[in-house]
């Protein structure tokens, strides 16, 4: 027999957590939670023996509810993260940093681009005449910031990302955890609080959702609701693997089949014997490259406990993102750690006989089921260039007849591609939600 719920939630990741968390402080209590995998989180993913994060990482922003959650109610310290593109190219050595706020400030200003046909972000380097010497140090930054290139990112789309984040009050500095904390073992655990085991389905993959009448069948009626709060990635939307009866309208499939990218995203975990980079860079946790390295456009030094450390070595990470990360599954996951050891080696003088590397590993998110990839990117594609539609984002995230709601980092307009904004998505649907039941 089927079950009845007011709400259901598809996918278990940070947003749909959140959309759970609201309800339940809101004494909704007829809801479940459907998430394909084995495991809660998504793209929140940390391996807690080893200290270190395989997704997300960084806190965005002093005054975001991940913030709040983080300081304000778990009492967790944060480091102050030290960006290598601070300090002028002459001190780091690496790359054309300095320049980059002054290319992004005249995308931003850049009155003519809002009422232009949509191009990529190299076509409107090549017509606003950004010398090519920084072209690859803004695909560097999008790569790592946007996980997308220059070659497909949407100048509008970007230039709509970079305004919304401008205006936004959530704060710019950017944070980790120290020592043995990782997100996946604070925040989940925080958010899954106020939730009853017997609201959580692992391993549910919803294939289908009938909206035809008020009673919403899910996977052919295993399943009835009033509302749906869909937060699943780009790619299950893109790659079919939710059939929706009837059909989703034509703007909501042409903004998910031509608008957005879902790129891949590589982290390159490194383990070293001795934190030999503590000498050379001293107040530095994150490097950016900024050049024209295939793979890598961005490390860091990770912060594990004494005791990780000691058992499982001091560890450098390698983001490699977008078409780099494409690279890196050509090249096979041996020779991409091959590759960012080298790297590091010519940057701190080393050899692989005085480096002391003890090992590493490689995950790539497109190879991670049900996510299939880092995070969306507004993209641009033949059909985008005849009809782009404004605020994409927030175009796509329009509910479905008061049945099916968004959210999600895809739908996330200030923030996206952050913990704090898929979860504010999650928190404001579930308060639409209620406010309609
Ligand atoms: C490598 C990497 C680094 C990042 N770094 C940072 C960072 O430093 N700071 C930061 O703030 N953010 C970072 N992010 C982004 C952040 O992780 C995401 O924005 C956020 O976790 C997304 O949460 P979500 O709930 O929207 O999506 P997800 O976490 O992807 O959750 C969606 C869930 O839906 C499930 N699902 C999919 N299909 C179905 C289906 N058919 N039925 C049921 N369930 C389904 C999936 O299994 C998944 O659990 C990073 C992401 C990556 C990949």
């Amino acid at each position: 027999m089927s079950q009845h719920k007011n709400v259901v939630i598809i996918g278990g990741g940070v947003a749909g957590l959140y959309a759970a968390k609201t309800l339940s402080d809101n004494q909704v209590s007829n809801f479940i939670i459907l998430e394909a995998s084995s495991r809660l989180g998504g793209r929140v993913c940390s391996d807690s023996e080893r200290g270190i994060e395989l997704g997300a990482e960084y806190v965005h922003g002093e005054e975001t509810i991940l913030w709040d959650i983080l300081v304000n109610q778990l009492n967790v310290e944060l480091e102050f993260n030290h960006d290598m593109t601070k300090l002028t190219p002459k001190e780091c050595g690496l790359g054309l940093v300095v320049e980059l706020d002054e290319i992004l400030e005249k995308l931003i200003n850049d009155e003519e681009l809002k009422f232009a046909k949509d191009m990529t972000l190299k076509e409107w380097l090549i017509w606003r005449e950004i010398p090519e010497k920084y072209h690859l140090l803004v695909d560097s930054t999008i790569a790592q910031e946007n996980a997308t290139c220059i070659d497909v990112y949407s100048a509008k789309g970007a230039q709509e990302d970079l305004i919304a984040e401008f205006n936004s009050e959530f704060g710019d500095g950017n944070y980790f955890l120290k020592g043995k904390n990782t997100l996946e073992n604070l925040i989940i655990p925080y958010l899954v609080k106020s939730i009853q085991q017997e609201q959580i389905r692992l391993d549910y993959a919803v294939d289908s959702i009938d909206y035809t009448s008020n009673q919403i069948k899910i996977n052919g009626g295993d399943i009835i609701c009033d509302k749906i709060i869909l937060t699943v990635p780009l790619t299950t939307l893109q790659h079919n693997l939710i059939q929706f009866t009837p059909d989703l309208s034509p703007i909501k499939k042409h903004l998910i089949q031509n608008q957005f990218n879902m790129n891949g995203g590589t982290k390159i975990i490194l383990n070293y014997k001795k934190p030999f980079w503590r000498e050379q860079f001293p107040n530095v946790n994150v490097v950016c490259v900024g050049d024209d390295d295939p793979l890598i456009s961005q490390f860091w030094f990770s912060s594990t406990s004494e005791e990780q450390s000691e058992k499982f070595g001091h560890v450098i990470t390698g983001f490699s993102m977008s078409n780099r990360a494409n690279y890196g599954i050509v090249m096979g996951e041996e020779k991409v750690k091959d590759h960012f050891r080298k790297m590091i080696q010519n940057i701190c003088g080393l050899t692989s006989e005085n480096d002391g590397f003890i090992g590493g590993m490689v995950r790539n998110w497109q190879d991670v089921e049900h996510i299939s990839g880092a995070y969306a990117s507004v993209n641009t594609s033949e059909e985008s260039r005849q009809n782009y539609i404004g605020n994409p984002r927030l175009a796509l995230s329009q509910p479905i007849e008061s049945k099916i709601y968004f959210a999600g980092e895809l739908f996330c307009t200030h923030s996206p591609a952050t913990i704090h904004g898929a979860m504010e998505t999650g928190r404001d649907a579930a308060l639409r939600v209620i406010a309609e039941m």
